[in-house]
């Protein structure tokens, strides 16, 4: 999510260094035809797309971060001595200018190293993720604290959870989501149909988290999401994304977050209180609901 910037940025870098080089390339001699290498030119094409489509899988996968921007670095200087490689099969090499030939060497291995050190980077953050849902879920499913409908935590994780997190003294924030009307949903299609909806709106949510956040059935027809150090504005936009994430179920939901600030606190504030902050104001928008029907 927090890739468009870097994707535009990463866009705008690599198609500014193309047309220049496609630019500074005006004035070069082309090969005639016949002296153009088309398996040199097939290969060095298909490595160029290689890492592209690399760059293209690294941009959609990864959060924003160090560890990302390295491997996007790394990424376009190796698809850049790529595209070096590729452009030059196609010129007189003397009548390349003299720092074409320079420039060539050098992004590629630049690439490959920085390349090499973001994954080393991503390889050290993944152990880390990992043994920290490792132990998460392990304590989960030792006390049974898991919804038996949606599979999904239920609210005593997420007391447990948001406790140890207000303990480590950051910022977070929660997020409440509850279903417009559901039990309309139960009474005209059926209850197994609501358990469905349920579910579905629990594997939605699983699914649009970052590995460190927390999703919950709080009760009947209402999800929490807890978002670890999250900023205010990062929590406000993620209420938005899922909120019209879940519309696309066919199905309303209302939205109140609210977000923790340690510093700002006048003292130290328990899990309780803080799901109950979030309990009342979702009552005030749910009762600022305009009335949807009538008789
Ligand atoms: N299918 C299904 N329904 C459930 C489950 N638990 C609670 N419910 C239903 O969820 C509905 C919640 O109703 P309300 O709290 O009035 O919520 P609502 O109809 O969405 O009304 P508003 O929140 O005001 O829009 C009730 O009809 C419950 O029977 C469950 O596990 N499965």
């Amino acid at each position: 999510m927090a890739n468009g910037k870097i994707y535009r940025a990463a866009c705008t870098i690599a198609i500014t260094f193309s047309l220049l080089l496609s630019f500074s390339l005006m004035q070069a001699q082309l090969k005639p035809s016949s002296n153009i290498d088309l398996f040199d030119v097939a290969t060095e094409g298909a490595l160029l797309i290689l890492g592209l489509s690399w760059l293209t899988m690294v941009l959609q996968a990864r959060p924003d971060g160090n560890v990302t921007r390295l491997l996007i670095i790394g990424l376009l200087g190796y698809s850049l001595g790529c595209y070096m490689d590729l452009l030059d099969e196609f010129f007189i090499n003397s009548s390349l200018p003299t720092w074409f030939s320079w420039l060539e060497k050098l992004p590629t291995p630049i690439g490959l190293l920085t390349l090499t050190l973001g994954l080393w980077l991503w390889r050290e953050e993944q152990k880390t993720v990992n043994e920290q849902l490792r132990t998460r879920e392990q304590f989960f499913r030792q006390h049974q604290l898991v919804d038996r409908v949606t599979k999904i935590y239920d609210c005593r994780a997420i007391r447990h959870q948001l406790d140890m997190h207000i303990k480590r003294d950051k910022q977070l924030g929660l997020v409440m989501f509850d279903i417009d009307n559901f039990n309309d949903i139960n009474q005209q299609q059926g209850f197994k149909e609501g358990d469905i909806l349920l579910t579905n709106i629990a594997q939605l949510l699983s699914s649009q988290l970052r590995s460190q956040d927390l999703v919950c059935r709080y009760a009947g027809d209402s999800f929490i999401v807890l978002l670890p150090n999250a900023s205010n504005t990062f929590t406000q936009a993620m209420a938005k994304e899922l909120k019209q994430a879940i519309n696309q179920l066919n199905c309303q939901a209302s939205c109140a977050e609210v977000h923790y600030q340690p510093q700002t606190e006048q003292q130290a504030i328990e899990a309780n209180k803080l799901i109950s902050r979030l309990n009342n104001k979702m009552k005030q928008i749910k009762l600022a609901r305009p009335i949807a029907k009538a008789g």
